[in-house]
């Protein structure tokens, strides 16, 4: 097989672009709610990005038919990077196009979108708008707190598989979890953190969720406290709690159409060279939650559709494991 081009050159997760069903009631949920800031808004479309975000957003919403995910987006180092993403994933088979400067996302400019072979709709970008400096406005800051995007998850049939391009892509891997025959799950990074992007099991290409830093663990608490306050504690799927894997505290919310949302503070520095991969074994019950609490059956099974580069909805594919069904101690479920 002939040498594969250079892979582009990450330098992070850096937005998502989600379809949602009712642009208002997503505006309340993500705005009013959880306190993004409004960057741009035009006609179906609202970019948001948190507090530390110092480019255009760090979410995209567009109003459409079906939720599910248009594209996940890694800003790459220079503008030739998105050349090399276009040669790359053209040598790989992924369908590919690229979007001049103004033809694609509000303040993107020249990118590549392309399916890549995990059947994820991904762009990869460098010019990008500038955006006020909001670091120490605590004056706007209100909700979760958000200060930025922090990773994707997603859904994958095949693990080795994920773990596999990514790893091509130049991704470190932080943590696993893992037996001794099969891996579980995988968190893979770029930026100097536990993971720009993670694998979960299952029927899949889909989005798990999308992961939103905060800088402070109470302010997931208070966006748990929020909900209460206005009845509003049904959009808590799981937690709030303290991960085994990456240590952080979280919090996972699900928006209006269902989009899952982690508010995340607390995890680690994995950037010196030879950072080593801690592997979790998968009957270890505080690999998930710190404490032992259970992992709810709908955080393994439910997740949302990816669309591909015409805007249909790609079919998944079944998973040949599942993680859930793996008599895990205090998930308590199988057998
Ligand atoms: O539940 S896990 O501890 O495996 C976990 C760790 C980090 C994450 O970002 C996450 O979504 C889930
Ligand atoms: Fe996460």
């Amino acid at each position: 097989m002939s040498e594969l081009p250079k892979a582009p050159d990450v330098v992070r997760s850096c937005y998502a672009e989600l379809v949602v069903t009712d642009l208002e009631r997503a505006h309340w949920f993500w705005v009013e709610l959880l306190g993004l800031h409004v960057q741009h808004r035009e006609d179906g479309v609202l970019c948001l990005r948190g507090s530390d975000e110092l480019t255009h957003h760090n979410l995209v919403l567009r109003e459409g038919p079906v939720a599910a995910l248009d594209h996940i987006a890694y800003r790459v180092r220079t503008p030739e990077d998105v050349d090399r993403a276009e040669r790359y994933f053209t040598a790989v088979g992924s369908p590919v196009r690229r979007i001049p400067a103004g033809e694609g996302t509000p303040g993107v400019g020249d990118a590549v979108r392309v399916v890549d072979p995990l059947g994820f709709p991904v762009e990869f970008f460098h010019d990008i708008s500038r955006a006020e400096r909001l670091i120490q406005r605590y004056d706007l800051k209100r909700g979760a707190r958000i200060a930025r995007l922090d990773h994707f998850n997603i859904v994958v049939p095949d693990i080795p598989a994920a773990y596999r391009h990514y790893e091509a892509l130049g991704f470190g891997c932080s943590e696993t979890i893992e037996d001794e025959h099969e891996m579980y799950a995988a968190w893979m990074y770029r930026k100097q953190t536990v993971h720009d992007v993670a694998f979960t099991g299952g029927a899949g290409p889909r989005m798990h969720h999308i992961g939103m830093a905060t800088h402070e663990s109470h302010s997931v608490l208070h966006t748990a406290d929020i909900l209460g306050s206005l009845h509003q504690e049904g959009f808590i799927e799981r937690g709030p709690g303290r991960h085994g894997v990456s240590n952080a505290f979280y919090v996972y919310l699900r928006d209006p159409d269902g989009h899952r949302v982690e508010i995340y503070t607390s995890d680690y520095y994995t950037g010196d060279p030879d950072h080593e991969t801690f592997r979790w074994n998968v009957h270890d019950d505080r690999r998930r939650d710190f404490w032992g609490n259970a992992v709810i059956e709908s955080w393994y099974k439910e997740a949302t559709p990816v669309l591909d580069l015409a805007g249909n909805v790609t079919p998944i594919s079944e998973s040949a494991i599942d993680e859930s069904a793996t008599r895990v101690g205090a998930d308590g479920l199988g057998d």
